[in-house]
């Protein structure tokens, strides 16, 4: 039987990789899909774990080959997902999950079949401007676009399967376990049986 495909989404500093590595601790057949970002690394960001960093052409490039599942400019850089190792954990049976922004998940949503969308929020707005300056990894002005794009990705909850308030870190992990736990359990109707695939 073909993986799951998770798709995460939230604002930026809601604690989506914070979650998401927690769960990866306690939950075994995950694989996280590393994004290409022409976001210069920030101090501690290992290319290849973090994400693959490349520069414009090279992601330009990728663009035009078709290598990407889904890509965005989000904070006024370019993000995107390589498809070819998420279509090979998906047919070895692998679960995979993304953190991408609401506009990578529209197209995913739209040209995938079958993934399952999960929206993580903060508390509030003003414990998500905490987190981003705390986490002090961006520049004022950096904060305050991130916290523009935070109200306009709000208004795309409804477009997800579930949501998640990251408020106590512990909670969240456990929702988020409990949705992956719960999506393993359910009859995938084509493939449960041995039928069509
Ligand atoms: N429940 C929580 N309570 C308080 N702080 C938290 C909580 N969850 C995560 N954080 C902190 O918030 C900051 C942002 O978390 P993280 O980097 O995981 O966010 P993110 O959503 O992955 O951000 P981005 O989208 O920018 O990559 C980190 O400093 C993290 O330690
Ligand atoms: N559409 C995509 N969005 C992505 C991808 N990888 C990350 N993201 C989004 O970018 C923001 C900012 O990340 P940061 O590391 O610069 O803080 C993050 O909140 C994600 O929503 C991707 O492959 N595609």
């Amino acid at each position: 039987m073909a993986g799951i495909l998770f798709v995460i989404s939230g604002p930026s500093g809601v604690g989506k990789s914070t979650v998401r590595k927690e769960v990866m601790k306690r939950c075994s057949g995950l694989r996280y899909s590393i994004s290409c970002t022409t976001r210069p690394p920030r101090e501690g960001e290992i290319n290849g774990v973090d994400y693959l960093f490349v520069d414009l052409s090279t992601f330009e490039a990728m663009k035009r080959q078709g290598e990407f599942l889904e890509w965005a400019r989000v904070h006024g850089n370019y993000y995107g997902t390589p498809r070819k190792p998420i279509e090979e954990w998906l047919k070895k049976g692998e679960d995979v999950i993304l953190e991408i922004d609401v506009q990578g998940a529209k197209q995913v949503k739209k040209n995938f079949k079958g993934g399952v969308f999960i929206f993580i929020a903060p508390p509030s707005l003003k414990a998500l401007e905490e987190r981003l300056k705390k986490r002090n990894t961006d520049r004022e002005d950096e904060i305050l676009l991130r916290m523009t794009n935070a109200r306009i990705e709000m208004q795309c909850i409804s477009d997800y399967d579930y949501l998640v308030v990251n408020d106590q870190l512990e909670e969240a992990v456990n929702k988020l376990l409990s949705i992956i736990i719960a999506e393993r359990c359910r009859i995938r109707k084509p493939h449960f049986w041995g039928g069509e695939k």
